[in-house]
């Protein structure tokens, strides 16, 4: 189980995110709403060791995050699609991934299966949609296999064949035993997942 207790983030005046706690369970796809601007992605970034919290704890089967031995296969995020190196292919930036995790190549094809990407692999990543960098940071979340796995709003960019695909796919991983923590400020898009939200 993830467990987020008392999770605070000041930015100077701001306060990004205010005394959150929820848990992630395995099994379990859990909805994270709240409005532009609520403390969400934050709040995942600091789940991911990405940045320290004011005050408050994040524990992943009782450890933080920076203290797992081979974090992508505990944890795989989706997160702002920005990050990707524009010039390589969706392959090519898979394999550096894997390649840079102990993760063995054969997950790559796998994983561009599993998000609908086979076709698109071999192209660079600067030509694709907004939906397509999704599926690639999908493609991104589940290459180490993790047990949980952490998505920021999965559904931008994506039309409504793909926002029902992400719905299934989600359905499938959680019937599989992982435990999923979905962010959105669409009530619509996380009403049917046991919710948390402020
Ligand atoms: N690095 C930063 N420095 C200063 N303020 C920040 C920083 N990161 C986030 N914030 C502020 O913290 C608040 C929460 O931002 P965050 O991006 O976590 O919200 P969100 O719920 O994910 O919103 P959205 O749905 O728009 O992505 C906002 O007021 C934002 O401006």
């Amino acid at each position: 189980m993830i467990e987020v207790a008392q999770l605070t983030k000041r930015y100077g005046d701001v306060r990004a995110v205010d005394s959150v706690s929820f848990t992630v369970e395995p099994g379990v796809v859990t909805g994270f709403l709240g409005p532009n601007g609520a403390g969400k992605s934050t709040t995942i970034r600091i789940m991911l060791g990405l940045e320290r919290p004011s005050g408050g704890s994040v524990l992943i089967d009782g450890r933080p995050y920076r203290t797992l031995r081979e974090p992508l296969r505990h944890v795989g995020a989706l997160l702002d699609p920005s990050w990707v190196n524009r010039k390589q292919s969706g392959r090519a930036h898979l394999r550096w991934l894997a390649a840079s995790n102990g993760i063995p190549d054969s997950r790559v094809d796998e994983v561009l299966d599993l998000v609908g990407l086979t076709s698109a692999a071999s192209r660079r990543t600067g030509g694709y949609s907004l939906g397509m960098l999704q599926r690639l940071g999908v493609a991104n979340a589940l290459l180490g296999d993790p047990r949980y796995l952490l998505l920021d709003e999965p559904s931008n960019g994506l039309d409504p064949e793909g926002i029902a695909w992400i719905r299934d796919l989600l359905t499938v991983l959680a019937r599989d035993g992982k435990g999923v923590l979905v962010s959105s400020h669409l009530l619509s898009e996380v009403s049917r997942w046991r919710t948390t939200s402020w």
